[in-house]
Parts: C-alpha cells; sequence; structure tokens
C-alpha cells in the first residue's frame, strides 16, 4: 500500500465544491465564507461545541460527556484529534478525541489525553439538532476515520455508547467489544472498536459496509 502522509499532523480546512454560477459583485462580497469546511478545532472552537453538546446531552440525561473545561482541555492538548463540519462559518458537527493507552477505555479516560500512543478514544459525535437525521453524523464520522488513518502511527479508535446507537456505529465499520466499565449516572455503555489499518468502510449507505482498501494518498487527496 502506498503511503504518503503530509509533514503537518492537523487537516487543512477542506471546502465542498459548489457549482460554478454566476454571481454579482455585490453578493459575491456579502457571501465570504465558504459554505462547508472540514478542519481540526480550536480552543476558540470550544464555546460553539459546547452549546451543541449541552442541547444534545442535558435535556436527555441531565449530564454533559465533557464539561467545558474539559473540552477547552482537549482542543488545547490534540486539536489534531478533533474535526468540526462549519456551514458559512457555523458550526454544525464535531468529534472531539484524545489519545490513550489501554486495551479498553476506563473511567480515567474520560479526562484524560494520553500522547503517541496508537489508540483514539472518540469522546464526543454531536451534530446540532437542527441538522440531525441529514446524514451530517455519519459522513463526518466517515472523514474522521479516513483522516485518522493517515496520521502516523495510530491503530484503532475507541469509543463507548448506549445500546440505542449501536447499530449507527456498527454501520459506522466499528465492531463491538462488550459493555463498558465506565457509567455515568445509571446509563450504562457498550464499547465500540474501529481499526484504522487495513480495511474502511465504503461509504454511507452502502449497506452492508463493505470494505475497501484505502491509500493515504488517495485520502490527503478527497481532504
Ligand atoms: C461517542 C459518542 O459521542 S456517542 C453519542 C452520540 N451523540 C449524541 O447522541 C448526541 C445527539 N445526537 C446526535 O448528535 C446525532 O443524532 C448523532 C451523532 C447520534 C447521529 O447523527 P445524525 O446526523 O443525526 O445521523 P445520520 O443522519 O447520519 O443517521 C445515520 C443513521 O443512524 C440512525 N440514527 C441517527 N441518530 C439516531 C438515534 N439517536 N437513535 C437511533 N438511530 C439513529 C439514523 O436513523 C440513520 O439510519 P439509516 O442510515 O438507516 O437511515
Amino acid at each position: 500500500m502506498t503511503t504518503k502522509v503530509s509533514s503537518s499532523p492537523f487537516l487543512k480546512p477542506f471546502f465542498l465544491k459548489t457549482p460554478v454560477r454566476v454571481v454579482s459583485p455585490l453578493r459575491q462580497r456579502r457571501h465570504t465564507l465558504p459554505a462547508s469546511e472540514f478542519r481540526n478545532l480550536t480552543p476558540q472552537d470550544a464555546i460553539s461545541v459546547f452549546e451543541i453538546e449541552k442541547e444534545a446531552f442535558v435535556s436527555v440525561s441531565g449530564e454533559c460527556p465533557l464539561t467545558l473545561d474539559e473540552v477547552l482541555n482537549f482542543l488545547g492538548l490534540c486539536p489534531e484529534l478533533s474535526l468540526g463540519w462549519f456551514e458559512e462559518g457555523q458550526l454544525v458537527a464535531f468529534i472531539i478525541g484524545s489519545g490513550w493507552n489501554k486495551e479498553r477505555l476506563s473511567q480515567e479516560a474520560m479526562t484524560r489525553h494520553v500522547p503517541d500512543t496508537p489508540t483514539v478514544h472518540i469522546h464526543l459525535l454531536s451534530v446540532h439538532r437542527h441538522c440531525r437525521q441529514q446524514g451530517k453524523g455519519s459522513i463526518l464520522l466517515w472523514r474522521y476515520l479516513q483522516y485518522l488513518r493517515c496520521l502516523p502511527g495510530l491503530r484503532r479508535a475507541l469509543l463507548i455508547c448506549e445500546d440505542f446507537l449501536l447499530p449507527f456505529y456498527l454501520k459506522a465499520g466499528f465492531k463491538q467489544k462488550g459493555p463498558s466499565e465506565i457509567s455515568v449516572a445509571n446509563l450504562r455503555f457498550q464499547e465500540m472498536e474501529y481499526l484504522l489499518c487495513g480495511q474502511a468502510y465504503a461509504r454511507r449507505n452502502s449497506a452492508p459496509a463493505s470494505p475497501v482498501t484505502v491509500s493515504c494518498v488517495k485520502v490527503n487527496r478527497a481532504l
């Protein structure tokens, strides 16, 4: 397999191609923000991240998986393990990850970043409530996993989720590792693993997910 990894670990902003159309100069000046952009998050994005997170979790479970301080901490320590989807400058979906160094996730993993390890712990994937059920969660996760495959030294991604999200992650190519030892309030979780080496699931909506081998050269071009 040909591998080519860019010298910077950070993801260069990627803009979705929009159809070429003729617009008046006035209209052009007003629309300076890209329609759609994927990039690593920075601590400056923490408030937008937390707003989406709060809406997604507080009304459901009463608690946020990450506090604002923890979001700030991870975006400061390992921004290269995050990915945001922006539409016209507004964050619409994001993933926050950190490094982890054990076979399974433990309570300690919830607040820790271990640098230079082969395992990424995906703490949080969340889509703005106005944008759910439109395929954005699946697309962002797919892009993130392809991106991780191109970061040197990474071999797998782990996460925990509630039972109702098992089909979502299984469809994305994750395998079930069994019940997690982590619990929050009365909630119980399943631990899921995605192997970054070798196989990748093809695309969303290609059920059952057909594995394809992708090279990092191809992925870099796609990003
Ligand atoms: C590691 C973690 O972060 S686990 C916690 C995940 N995040 C959350 O629960 C926060 C609130 N929810 C969200 O942000 C979003 O609903 C997400 C991230 C769960 C899914 O993103 P979306 O963009 O809404 O999902 P998308 O449109 O890509 O749906 C893909 C499939 O998953 C299914 N799905 C999406 N959300 C849910 C859900 N809450 N319950 C059950 N199935 C779901 C969809 O029905 C769809 O199935 P289909 O392809 O057969 O039609």
